[in-house]
């Protein structure tokens, strides 16, 4: 019996204690929350076995212990494990989204010869909570696994065991170098969402119904600007020096296009269009990492009591298992668009020739 205790149930500690419980026979799991709601549900949904109250009384019977909160309170809870009396061979992990804090924090946990390995899955989502928990989140997206230093391999290994059931692609690396990484394909692309999406607000402020008015490519920019603002508030505090080397990038390449435009430089605007196109269309949606695969198809659906029901009742029937649906309600008063997203392109294919044969109205999307 390997015993896990979870802390943060949330969108990822909650979709972890899914796919461990799913996966890995003889699991018990402990998990703990500042949210007695979060413990509330989580355990009446038979996601974990216990609800711990308290920090000291339940992880010196953990074999592994997972820490899932925002990365401020991820580094607070290494400092108190380092005065408690855990089990020798114990691995502690995280899952927060930057690793440099992390693994100073767990600095004394280290000294004492603790195994800490700093996790981070690619996937997510701009949802938070134990409710939005899901078992496929990491499915096919990738893991990346951050030893300390002197972590033997074979407790490496041991963890990615533990958590096969994500079925996520581990990927081993250095912290700065993760640090880097998802500064720049999460952390700056989230400034950017959250910016936008003030500045129009701002913008608008004398016409705040203009903002229906987005379509499709505000939407698209902005989706993560619903993210959890704490979250992200510790991920910018401490990524900070890789994010701003970043940012000064970013300013460097809009003034750019800005004096281009100016100075009506088509060439300039033509190529820096024309490279990110390429770029963006080169991404194949079965190789990517960093984007997981879309496998999606977009419905035309009629503002009708049960129109949706007839989709998933199709697919239902057919056994094809959708990653998730969502409404795009990008068209006020019109049909709505119903997004279904498929875990590969062969349940995508069957998917999108069942309903063309039950005469649903199926959308050419990129
Ligand atoms: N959301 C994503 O897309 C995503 C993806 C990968 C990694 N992460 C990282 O994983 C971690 C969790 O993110 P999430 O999206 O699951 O957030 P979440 O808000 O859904 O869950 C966090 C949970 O931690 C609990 N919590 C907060 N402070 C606590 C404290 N002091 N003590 C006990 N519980 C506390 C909250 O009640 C909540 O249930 C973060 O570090 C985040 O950076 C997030
Ligand atoms: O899909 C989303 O909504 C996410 O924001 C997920 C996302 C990201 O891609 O930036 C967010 C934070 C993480 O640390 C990892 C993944």
């Amino acid at each position: 019996m390997t015993t896990v205790l979870i802390e943060g149930l949330g969108l990822i500690g909650g979709s972890l204690a899914l796919a461990l419980k799913q996966k890995v026979a003889d699991t018990y799991l402990i998990g703990l929350d500042q949210n007695l709601d979060s413990l509330r549900y989580a355990q009446s949904a038979g996601i974990i076995d216990e609800a711990g109250t308290n920090l000291a009384a339940v992880a010196p019977r953990a074999d592994v212990i997972i820490l899932a909160t925002p990365v401020k309170n991820i580094a607070a809870t290494l400092r108190q494990l380092a005065n408690l009396k855990l089990k020798p061979n114990v691995i502690v992990t995280d899952t927060g989204s930057t690793k440099q804090t992390v693994l100073r924090a767990a600095e004394p946990l280290l000294a004492q010869g603790i195994t800490v390995i700093g996790g981070h899955p690619m996937a997510g989502s701009h949802k938070s909570g134990v409710q939005a928990a899901n078992l496929d989140l990491f499915r096919s997206a990738y893991y990346f696994l951050v030893p300390a230093q002197h972590v033997a391999p074979k407790q490496v290994v041991r963890l990615q065991q533990l958590l096969a059931g994500t079925q996520a692609k581990f990927l081993q690396v250095a912290p700065a170098e993760h640090d880097h990484i998802v500064a720049m394909l999460s952390h700056v692309p989230h400034m950017l969402a959250a910016t936008l999406v003030n500045e129009t607000t701002h913008q608008f402020q004398d016409s705040p119904t203009a903002l229906r008015l987005a379509a499709g490519g505000f939407r698209d920019m902005t989706r993560i600007a619903s993210s959890d603002p704490q979250m992200w508030t510790d991920i910018l505090l401490t990524n900070t020096a890789a994010i701003q080397q970043i940012l000064h990038r970013y300013i460097t390449d809009l003034t750019n296009l800005e004096q281009a435009m100016t100075t009506r430089d088509q060439t300039a605007l033509l190529a820096f269009f024309q490279q990110a196109k390429v770029t963006r269309d080169a991404i194949d949606p079965q190789k990517a990492g960093a984007i997981p695969g879309f496998f999606d198809i977009f419905v035309d659906i009629p503002d009708r009591t049960g129109a949706i029901a007839k989709v998933t009742t199709i697919l239902a029937q057919a056994q094809i298992q959708l990653v998730n649906l969502q409404i795009l309600e990008t068209r006020e008063e019109l049909n709505g668009i119903l997004q279904l997203t498929f875990a590969s392109a062969v349940a995508q294919q069957q998917a999108q020739q069942l309903l063309a044969a039950k005469q649903i109205s199926i959308l050419r999307r990129a």
